[in-house]
C-alpha cells in the first residue's frame, strides 16, 4: 500500500458481478436536520465519494436528488459514475414496488444500482401520522409480523427481473438464519448484508464469517456509533489516528476498508466528510488491538432489534413478542 492510498481507491467486486465504492455517505439523518442533506451529499461528491447510502424510510431521498440534479445539471458528475443505494421498510413489506417507484421518484433517479431489504421484519398498520415508518398503536405498542419477511426479498428480484428499476439486490440486519432460508428459498444470494459493525461488536464476527463463505460482500454501518457518535471520543480510536496522523474517522472507516468490507458514513461537515476519504494504514496488529477492545468492552448502537435476534439483550423496545412468533 502506498502512502498516498486513500479509502476511495477500495472497491469490492459483488457476487452479480457489479463493482460497489467501498466508502459510503451515510443518509440517515434526524428530521430537523433534512435540510442539510443537498450540500453533505454535494460535499462527499466533490470529495470523491460515489457511493451514496439512503432508504424510503429515511425522508432524505428528496434532499438527495436535489444534490444530485444540481452536480449532474452542471456536469460535476454522471450518474453512471455513481453508486445509489434504497431499502425497504418493514412496514412497506409487501409493497417493494410501490416503495422503490417512490425512492426513484424522489431521487429523481431512473435506477438504483442496489436495492436492499431493509430489516427481516414486516410491520402491521400506520403510525400516528398515517404512515407507514414506526406504527406504534395508542398503547406504544409496536405489532410486527404481518406476514413472511421473505416476501419483501422475494419482490425485490422480481422487480429486478421485470423493470430496468434495480442492478443489484441485498439485504439488510439479516442474521445467519435469515440469510440461509433467503439463499435456499429464492436460489438467490444476496450481493450485500448491510449490518451494525465497528471494533466494539464483536458479536457480527460469526455472520461475516458465514457471509464471507456466501461470497455476500458486508456493510458496516454506526461506523462512528451512530447518531450520538459513540466511538468518536474512544481513546483508543484516538490513539491510532494520533500515531498515523490521520483523524479518527479515518481511522474507523479504515477498519473496515482495510479488512475488504463496505463503510457507510455519516456527518452534515465537509470537512469531516473529506476526512473520510483519508485512508489509516492500519497494520494486522492494530486492528487486532481494536477488536481486543471490543470483544472487552462490547456495544451495539442500533437497538430497533424488533425480535429479529440480532444478539441484542440489553434493551427493551416497546414492541409485542408474541406477534412475532
Ligand atoms: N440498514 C440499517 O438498518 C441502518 C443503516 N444505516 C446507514 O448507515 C449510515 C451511517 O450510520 P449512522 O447511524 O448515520 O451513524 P454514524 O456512525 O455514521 O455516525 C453519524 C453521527 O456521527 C457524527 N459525527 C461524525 N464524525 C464526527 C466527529 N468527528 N465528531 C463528532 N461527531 C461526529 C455525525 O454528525 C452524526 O451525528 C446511515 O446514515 C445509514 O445510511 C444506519 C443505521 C441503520
Ligand atoms: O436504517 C435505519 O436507521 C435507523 C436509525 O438510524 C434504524 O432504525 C434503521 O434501521
Amino acid at each position: 500500500m502506498s502512502s498516498n492510498t486513500s479509502s476511495l481507491d477500495y472497491s469490492i467486486k459483488l457476487n452479480d458481478g457489479n463493482v460497489i465504492p467501498s466508502l459510503a455517505l451515510g443518509t440517515a439523518t434526524p428530521p430537523e436536520e433534512h435540510e442539510a442533506v443537498p450540500e453533505a451529499v454535494k460535499a462527499a461528491i466533490r470529495a470523491g465519494i460515489r457511493h451514496i447510502d439512503t432508504a424510503w424510510y429515511y425522508g432524505t431521498e428528496k434532499y438527495i436528488g436535489k444534490a444530485l440534479k444540481e452536480l449532474i445539471d452542471a456536469g460535476e458528475i454522471k450518474r453512471e459514475e455513481l453508486f445509489i443505494t434504497t431499502k425497504v421498510w418493514p412496514a412497506l413489506w409487501d409493497r417493494a414496488e410501490t416503495s422503490i417507484k417512490k425512492s426513484l421518484e424522489d431521487t429523481g433517479l431512473e435506477y438504483f444500482d442496489l436495492v436492499l431489504q431493509h430489516w427481516p421484519q414486516t410491520f402491521k398498520g400506520t403510525d400516528k401520522n398515517g404512515l407507514p415508518s414506526r406504527p406504534y398503536d395508542e398503547n406504544g405498542i409496536l405489532h410486527f409480523g404481518a406476514g413472511d419477511y421473505l416476501e419483501t426479498y422475494k419482490q425485490i428480484i422480481d422487480l429486478r427481473k421485470r423493470t430496468n428499476w434495480i442492478k443489484s439486490v441485498g439485504v439488510s440486519n439479516f442474521h445467519i438464519h435469515h440469510l440461509k432460508r433467503a439463499i435456499e428459498e429464492t436460489g438467490v444470494v444476496p450481493a450485500v448484508d448491510q449490518i451494525e459493525h465497528h471494533y466494539r461488536l464483536a458479536d457480527q464476527i460469526g455472520l461475516i464469517e458465514y457471509a464471507k463463505s456466501q461470497n455476500i460482500a458486508i456493510e458496516a454501518y454506526a461506523v462512528f456509533g451512530s447518531s450520538i457518535a459513540g466511538l468518536i471520543d474512544e481513546p483508543i480510536v484516538k490513539k491510532f489516528a494520533d500515531k498515523y496522523g490521520t483523524t479518527v474517522n479515518s481511522v474507523l472507516i479504515s477498519y473496515h476498508v482495510l479488512n475488504n468490507r463496505i463503510a457507510l458514513a455519516r456527518s452534515k461537515t465537509p470537512e469531516r466528510i473529506e476526512d473520510f476519504t483519508v485512508l489509516t494504514p492500519l497494520t494486522k496488529d492494530d486492528i487486532e488491538e481494536l477488536d481486543k477492545a471490543g470483544i472487552e468492552n462490547p456495544k451495539r448502537y442500533i437497538t430497533d432489534d424488533w425480535g429479529v435476534g440480532l444478539g441484542f439483550k440489553h434493551w427493551k423496545t416497546k414492541y409485542s413478542w408474541e406477534e412475532s412468533k
